[in-house]
């Protein structure tokens, strides 16, 4: 009974796990275009399928609406993502984006969004193939419309126009267990106002702790220590591009970035991504880089706050700053800039730095999935180089 939809699809299925007889790379061959389903697929009768074009700020407030209040939530539904609409325009549009990929659905007779689901085009390496993926994101269905099935059939539409493009895998993460993770990471949080978190209960006091003694633990510099720590610029994409290329080129899974997607995904824009690098005061030559995306979440019932400002680990390379300085000056410049927390997952280096720089475990797991891919055997997360919005 369980994952009745998942097992019609070609993801890697549990019962496969004992036969290493079965070959890496693609689960189905691709279909001839002319053999694709043309039109789309069938939703409950009051529905409507409504491509949403982000462009448009009335569409992209509806989406952001829809999400703020019915996207995911922690497992003791005390806090939920809240993305801004700068963020859903940034990730939702990166080069070579396809507006038919932001499928929408409509209540026919008010109009009213009440589902979403999204694919952006990525170049992906898995070990030495490119392929070209969609990421599919965000897939939300309204509270008041929970287990109609709906999500099955967006999948289904999701991946109908994924194939139109001739693409034939994506990539996805998911809080839940399904037909089969390629890695299952865990999260940590790094706490940057102690005080704050502890009210409304992200994080509890410790043990024999008290609240002077824990914002004292928490203390950050009030400035960065890095000589040559500097925010990117576009003049710096193409040695961004060089550092991270080289950087990325040791994980199994990872994806293949060019300048422009380095000029979309890490140019710093307020409140959505910021990255920052080390130029050598010497050679003028940039050797580290660290970047981290802001993903607000909201306070589900607290009287003294609303928000929570977060701040997620993106993607880091050093190459002549140790690690743990230059993840620090990370977190200082967070802190600086009025970040509560501080998120990673254990992916790439990271376990370098977590307990070293006070993060702590959070309670729960992030499961990275490959759709029409099979990995021979699931990857420890030090073997993955993908963080995903
Ligand atoms: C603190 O507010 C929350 C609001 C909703 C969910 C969670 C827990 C959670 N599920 N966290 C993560 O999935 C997570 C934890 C660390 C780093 N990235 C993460 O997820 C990213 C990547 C996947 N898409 C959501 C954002 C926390």
């Amino acid at each position: 009974k369980q994952h009745k939809f998942w097992e019609t699809q070609p993801v890697g299925q549990f019962k496969d796990l004992d036969n290493p007889n079965l070959p890496e790379g693609p689960i189905e061959p691709p279909t001839p275009l002319s053999e694709v389903k043309a039109e789309p697929y069938n939703l409950p009768a009051p529905y409507e399928w409504v491509t949403c074009d982000m462009d448009l700020d009335s569409t992209c407030t509806e989406v952001y609406n829809l999400l703020t209040n019915n996207y995911v939530e922690d497992d003791e539904n005390m806090f939920r993502f809240n993305y801004s609409k700068e963020f859903l325009q940034w990730a939702l549009r990166p080069p070579g984006y396809y507006k038919a990929w932001h499928i929408g659905v409509r209540v026919k007779s008010t109009k009213k969004l009440v589902a979403f689901i999204t694919g952006v085009p990525a170049r992906l390496r898995v070990r030495d193939q490119v392929v070209k993926m969609a990421e599919i994101n965000f897939l939300c269905v309204h509270k008041k419309l929970r287990s109609k099935r709906l999500a099955p059939v967006m999948i289904k539409e999701v991946t109908r126009r994924v194939h139109l493009e001739n693409i034939w895998q994506a990539a996805y993460t998911a809080g839940v267990v399904l037909p089969t993770p390629i890695t299952t990471c865990r999260y940590w949080h790094r706490s940057l106002n102690p005080k704050k978190l502890i009210d409304v209960g992200f994080s509890r006091l410790g043990a024999r702790m008290t609240m002077s003694r824990t914002i004292r633990l928490y203390k950050l510099p009030e400035t960065t220590v890095t000589p040559g720590f500097r925010k990117m610029e576009l003049r710096d994409v193409p040695a961004v591009t060089r550092l991270l290329r080289g950087y990325l080129g040791q994980f199994a899974v990872a994806p293949d970035f060019d300048e422009d997607d380095v000029e979309h995904w890490l140019l710093p824009i307020e409140n959505v991504v910021d990255s920052y690098l080390v130029e050598s005061p010497e050679t003028h030559e940039v050797t580290d880089f660290c970047s981290f995306y802001t993903l607000p979440s909201s306070i589900l019932n607290n009287q003294n706050y609303s928000m929570l400002k977060a701040a997620y680990s993106y993607y880091n390379v050093t190459t002549k700053t140790p690690l743990l300085q230059l993840m620090n000056d990370a977190l200082i410049v967070a802190k600086q800039t009025d970040y509560d927390v501080f998120n990673a997952l254990d992916v790439m280096q990271n376990e370098e730095f977590l307990k070293e720089l006070k993060f702590g475990p959070g309670d729960g797991q992030l499961h990275y999935y490959l759709y029409n891919y099979r990995i021979r055997n699931a990857l420890n997360p030090s073997e993955l180089g993908l963080v995903l919005l």
